[in-house]
This record gives structure tokens, C-alpha cells and sequence, in this order.
């Protein structure tokens, strides 16, 4: 019986765990697709590089050429990361007739349409289930799973290390940069951690999960992105105060047909589920107009968990291979993009304001929200150390973004207010 013959491309946190669960669970390959399993060749950076597992040298290569033009090779696995060359590279392989399995959501949010078109067009698979939510099977559940249903929501935390890093400054107040450098040494952050902090990766992830839960073709760029840098042991302890946990949360909602796809610092009620996802855990709730509310928990980064999936979609390959039925994995977007305009987007907001400690500050900051008919949930008035100044922390009710943004642009003009310090979206009261 003729053994499948992969090349990786990649023997980092996930290529490592790749080929543990390829060596590890050979009966049970063997049981799912019915013929061995065997990794050929691994293309890496540096080969002579110190690695924590044992590792045949021989399988390792610096060219590429070896494992895209090798006709033995049935299936390539993208574990390596990177956006131009890694694409000539898949590119390559597919017109090679390869099977294309990645975890790189960077390529997929903005080369994925191109390169599904490609697969289908050469009869190939192209699989990326570990490109969001690491080891939980959510495109899996929103394409086979939901596929009888209409997605109108899809809301939750799809960056491990922004999780883990906001977990451990929430819970024990550990500073910012030493769980950065912590989240890297597990292996969660990306080669340049920039892309988590700052909110990328998490956008990434939305513009794919948009795109495949609305049938619609969401670009990157229509993402609105802000990510955690900027918040401050303050801005925890403020939102704890008021019975609030910060997240970092993708939200993809359509009204009619209608979307919004967001990445933002939130907060959440401390009850609600995604408050309770800690570390590098992942969760994403699903509405779906005839299912209702779904949701899908399990680690979103790491080595063993990404690897899963991973593999779990070489299983589906093979299994397609042995059906004949390779080529199939991309289904063209149904509807028309149209996004949402600010007038459209609601929530409530968090707000912290450094005002004039003086008599009527109050309620002239109140005027000016009511004029926007905005009202406040929630509020703190504080005297603070600098002279002169109070310190005044709510949260509104629910108000278009478009007003909210209207308000915030008259509080910075506003003499009474020294400093705006933040700012969040608050969510969970409702679907
Ligand atoms: N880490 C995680 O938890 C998750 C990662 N992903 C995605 O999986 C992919 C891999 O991530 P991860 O394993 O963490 O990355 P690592 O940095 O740990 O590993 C990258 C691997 O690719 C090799 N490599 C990188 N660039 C090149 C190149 N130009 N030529 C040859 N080899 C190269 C490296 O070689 P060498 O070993 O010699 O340095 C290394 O083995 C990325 O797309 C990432 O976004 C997805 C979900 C979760
Ligand atoms: N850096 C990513 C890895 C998985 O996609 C994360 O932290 O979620």
C-alpha cells in the first residue's frame, strides 16, 4: 500500500508538533485514510539550528525546490509563515498538482480567494483550519457544522497571546512587556509579536471568519483594528471596579446584509463566558438565525493544539483523495460586500476623562453627551493628585458609533476637559 508523502515547509512550534502527531498517531491515520503517513522532506531556515526533539538532519533542506518539485510529494504543509514568497511557493506546489494544507492566516486573509482558485482550478485541496482559533475546528463548524443555517454573528477572543497577556496583567497585575516576553517563549506570538498586540493577527482572523459565516468576500482592510497596547493597570482597574473584564474581541455582525468586522479592547460583564476565557485560550461565539447561540472554547495557540488541526485537515485530504474528490474546498462568496456606516455600528463605551475640578463640570459634560442623546449606565466622579483636576469614569448606554464619535470630537475641544484617557467598547448585554 502506497504510503501519502508529505513535505513541510516549517519545523517551528507548529511544525514540530506537526510531525509529533504525524510519528505519534500512525495506527490512527492509518485507521481514518487506510495507508501510511510519511513526512519526506522539511524545508527550514537553518538546518544546523539546536532543536528540543530528535530529527533525521537528512530530512531537512534549505531549498524549497526540493519539496514543491518533487513528483513523489502528495500534500504540502505551510507551517513556516510569511506572506509573498510563501505564496510563489504554494502557488508553485499547486500547479504541481500538490495538496495544500497552511496555518497562515496572514496569507490567507489576503491571498486566500487567489489561492483557493487555484486549487480548485488544478483539482487540489486547500485546507486552513489552524489559521483561526488554533486547536478549536470552528471553520470546520461554521462550514459543515452551520452550513444548513444563516450566520448574523460572530463574536470572541482568536489571539491566544493577547489573552494570556491580558489574563495575567488582569488577574496578578504582571507588567505588560514581561507576559509579552513569556507569551513568546510559549510559542503563541507570532515572529514579530507586533502583529498579535497590535490587533492584526485577531483581524486577520475576523476578515476569514467573516468571509467564510457571511458568504461574502471581507478584505483585511475593511477590519477596523485597535489593539492593547495602550491599555493601562488604570483602565483594568477602573473596568473591574464597574464589574467589567478587558478582552481584546473580533465581532463580525450583519443586519439585512449589512456587516461589521471589528477588533477592539472590550469590556465585558465579568459573567458573561468570553470574561471567563483566560490565558491563551480562544472562544468564538456563533449566532445563527435557526440555531441560535453556539460556541466553540479550546486553545488558540501552541504547538500540540495548532498541530491538531493541522493534521486534522491533511486526515480530510487524504480522505478526499481516496474518494476522488480533491478540489473542492472553495466555494465563491454568495453575496455583495456592504459595510455598515458609522450610523449603523452600536454599542456602549467606556470613557475616562481628566475634567476641571470645578463646580458644574458634571453636568455640562452630561449636556453635552444628551445633545447626541446619549445617556450614561454607569459612573464614577474622583478627585485625582493633579491639581485642579477630577477624574470621571462611565460607561453610556447603547449610541451610534457616528454620535459617539461626534461627542468625543467636542470633549477634546472642550476647555473643561484637560485629557481624554480612554477609551472602549462595551459589549455582552445582548446578541
Ligand atoms: N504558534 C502558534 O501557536 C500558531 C501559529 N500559526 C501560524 O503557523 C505558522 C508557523 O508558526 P510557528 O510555528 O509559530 O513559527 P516558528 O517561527 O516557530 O517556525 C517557523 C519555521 O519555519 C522556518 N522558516 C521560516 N521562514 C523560513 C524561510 N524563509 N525559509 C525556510 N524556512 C523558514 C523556520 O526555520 P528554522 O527552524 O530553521 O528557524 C521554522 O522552522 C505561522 O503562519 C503562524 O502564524 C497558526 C496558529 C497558531
Ligand atoms: N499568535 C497567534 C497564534 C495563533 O494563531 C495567537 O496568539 O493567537
Amino acid at each position: 500500500m502506497k504510503a501519502i508523502s508529505i513535505g513541510l515547509l516549517g519545523l517551528g512550534t507548529v511544525g514540530s508538533g506537526v510531525v509529533q502527531i504525524i510519528n505519534n498517531h500512525q495506527d490512527k491515520l492509518m485507521h481514518q485514510v487506510g495507508c501510511p503517513v510519511k513526512i519526506k522532506k522539511i524545508l527550514v531556515k537553518n538546518i544546523d539550528k539546536a532543536r528540543d526533539f530528535e530529527i533525521d538532519r537528512n530530512m531537512l533542506t534549505l531549498s524549497a525546490d526540493e519539496i514543491i518539485d518533487d513528483p513523489e510529494i502528495d500534500v504540502v504543509i505551510e507551517v513556516m509563515g510569511g506572506v509573498e514568497s510563501t505564496k510563489e511557493y504554494l502557488l508553485r506546489a499547486i500547479r504541481n498538482k500538490k495538496h495544500i494544507i497552511t496555518a497562515n492566516k496572514d496569507l490567507m486573509a489576503l491571498y486566500g480567494s487567489e489561492l483557493l482558485e487555484e486549487a480548485t482550478h488544478n483539482g487540489c485541496d486547500l485546507f486552513y483550519e489552524a489559521s483561526v482559533a488554533g486547536g478549536i475546528p470552528i471553520l470546520r463548524g461554521l462550514v459543515d457544522g452551520l452550513a444548513s443555517d444563516r450566520i448574523t454573528k460572530m463574536m470572541g477572543i482568536v489571539n491566544g497571546t493577547t489573552n494570556f497577556i491580558l489574563t495575567k496583567m488582569s488577574k496578578y497585575g504582571s507588567p505588560y512587556e514581561e507576559v509579552l516576553t513569556e507569551a513568546q517563549q510559549l510559542g503563541y506570538a507570532e515572529s514579530d509579536p507586533t502583529a498579535d498586540v497590535e490587533g492584526l493577527d485577531a483581524a486577520r482572523k475576523m476578515a476569514i471568519l467573516a468571509t467564510l459565516g457571511f458568504s461574502m468576500k471581507i478584505d483585511l482592510s475593511d477590519v477596523s483594528v485597535k489593539g492593547i497596547t495602550s491599555i493601562t493597570k488604570e483602565d483594568l482597574d477602573y473596568s473591574k471596579r464597574l464589574g467589567y473584564t478587558m478582552k481584546l474581541i473580533g465581532i463580525a455582525s450583519r443586519t439585512d446584509e449589512k456587516v461589521e468586522v471589528s477588533v477592539q479592547p472590550t469590556l465585558l460583564p465579568e459573567a458573561h463566558p468570553l470574561a471567563n476565557v483566560n490565558d491563551e485560550y480562544n472562544a468564538v461565539y456563533v449566532y445563527g438565525e435557526a440555531v441560535g447561540e453556539t460556541m466553540f472554547y479550546g486553545p488558540g495557540a501552541g504547538s500540540l493544539p495548532t498541530a491538531t488541526s493541522v493534521v486534522s485537515d491533511l486526515v480530510m485530504t487524504m480522505k478526499n483523495m481516496r474518494l476522488g474528490v480533491n478540489g473542492r474546498s472553495a466555494a465563491a462568496p454568495q453575496f455583495e460586500k456592504c459595510l455598515k456606516k458609522p450610523d449603523e455600528v452600536y454599542s456602549k463605551y467606556f470613557l475616562r476623562l481628566h475634567v476641571k475640578d470645578e463646580v458644574g463640570v458634571f453636568a455640562k459634560i452630561t449636556t453635552l453627551f444628551a445633545k447626541h442623546s446619549v445617556s450614561f449606565e454607569k459612573i464614577l466622579q474622583l478627585p485625582i493628585k493633579e491639581k485642579d483636576s477630577a477624574e470621571i469614569v462611565l460607561v453610556t448606554h447603547r449610541a451610534s458609533l457616528q454620535d459617539y464619535e461626534n461627542i468625543l470630537n467636542q470633549l477634546k475641544d472642550n476647555a473643561l476637559v484637560h485629557n481624554i484617557k480612554s477609551t472602549y467598547r462595551v459589549e455582552g448585554d445582548e446578541a
